[in-house]
């Protein structure tokens, strides 16, 4: 049997933090850059004073970026770097930067802010910018500002840019939106990849998936677990006599009996056709010869009915313990060969046996119906 890989599992939740880590090392680089660059512009053509401020700024990012090499905290680097952004931009619509067109930079900020953060945060930072280029604007003689616009530029400002702010809000919302769906699907599909329909329990793949894992925390930790591999008996039989729908019916309700037996930590999965395999973490040999017999006398106590119809249903099934295998393969044919002993031994057992005996046992051959 060849090794399971197990499948890739899907993480939304590292792959925003891998964007949000990209995107905020980006911008704090670009922002750095253009500091630095435009600072070094304003210094040569005489503007000493505004090269200064724009080299504090890069000073800040700068310290505010050592800081999160040393922190690790994201959350923290983005709120820090938001802040300087806003006081910058605060200070541009004071100042109005180079020849007033200081301003002008707002336009990249709306898109940015709504990927970076929450569309709420988004809402409040922008209004809170909005606002504050509104007072500028209406009161030039406030002892921070140092300039003035024109009545068009100003008009003109605050309605374009409330309109890409209402428009970036609209966009993130439906991208949001289509995320938050795509996830469900992607989440349904993948749910459904891993589970029989039939019977509603976890089909062969998860359960690979799981022994792989189980097996890396054996080999890791040394916690050890049991697998039991179990087969309705004569299944052949009951289709041909009672039809396909009343072996369909008592591979549900046996797997309902499962259901009932194993505890939350087992895994009870439908391995194919009419063979199923329990997974029993923390289990030795013993306990899980203990349940595979307590399964096989509930099985032989139960009616399995389909409509008016008692169905002749037992199991066989083969125990093992992955501290009796050398590896996972091993434990899986060797719970097979013991599957296939509690066949040839007359099925209606499990194998190896136990000291007290089945109550009941099957006969050699197909019971009558
Ligand atoms: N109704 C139904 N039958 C299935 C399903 N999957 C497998 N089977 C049937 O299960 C039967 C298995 O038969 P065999 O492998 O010959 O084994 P058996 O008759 O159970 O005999 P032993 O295992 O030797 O006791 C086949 O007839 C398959 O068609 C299923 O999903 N529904």
């Amino acid at each position: 049997m060849s090794r399971a890989k197990a499948p890739a599992t899907f993480s939304a939740e590292d792959e925003d933090y891998r964007r949000a880590f990209q995107l905020t090392t980006l911008l704090a680089i670009l922002a750095l850059v253009l500091l630095l660059g435009i600072g070094t512009k304003s210094w040569l053509s005489g503007h000493t004073e505004h090269a200064i401020v724009l080299w504090s700024f890069a000073t800040l990012i700068a310290i505010n970026a050592t800081i999160f090499a040393l922190l690790r905290n994201l959350q923290l680097h983005m709120l820090g770097l938001l802040a300087i952004v806003v006081t910058l931009f605060i200070y541009l619509f004071a100042s109005g930067g180079e020849s007033n067109t200081g301003p002008l930079w707002f336009y990249a900020f709306p898109p940015l802010l709504f990927y970076l953060t929450s569309l709420r945060l988004g809402v409040i930072i922008l209004t809170f910018c909005l606002v504050m280029a509104l007072v500028i604007f209406q009161w030039p003689e406030l002892p921070f500002v140092t300039t003035e616009y024109n009545t068009d530029f100003k008009i003109r400002f605050l309605a374009t840019v409330t309109f890409e702010s209402v428009f970036c809000f609209i966009l993130e919302f439906s991208r949001l939106r289509v995320r938050s769906r795509l996830l469900e699907l992607a989440h349904s599909h993948e749910q459904a990849a891993r589970t029989d329909e039939l019977t509603g329990l976890p089909n062969r793949r998860a359960m690979h998936q799981r022994l792989m894992e189980e097996y890396s925390r054996y080999q890791r930790t040394g916690h050890h677990f049991s697998v039991v591999l179990i087969d309705l008996d004569w299944f052949k039989r009951i289709n041909d006599e009672y039809g396909h729908d009343a072996g369909d019916a008592a591979l549900k309700q046996f797997a309902e009996l499962m259901r009932e037996i194993v505890r939350q930590t087992d895994l009870a999965a439908r391995w194919g056709g009419e063979e199923f395999l329990l997974l029993l973490p923390d289990t030795s040999l013993i306990q899980a010869l203990t349940l595979a017999e307590r399964l096989r006398h509930k099985v032989a106590e139960a009616e399995f009915h389909f409509r008016d119809q008692i169905l002749p249903v037992s199991i066989s099934a083969g125990v093992s313990s992955i501290t009796q295998s050398d590896s996972m393969n091993h434990l899986l044919k060797q719970v097979d060969v013991q599957l296939y002993t509690a066949k040839e031994n007359g099925r209606n057992q499990i194998s190896p046996r136990v000291k007290s005996k089945p109550t009941t046992t099957a006969p050699d051959s197909p019971p009558d119906s």
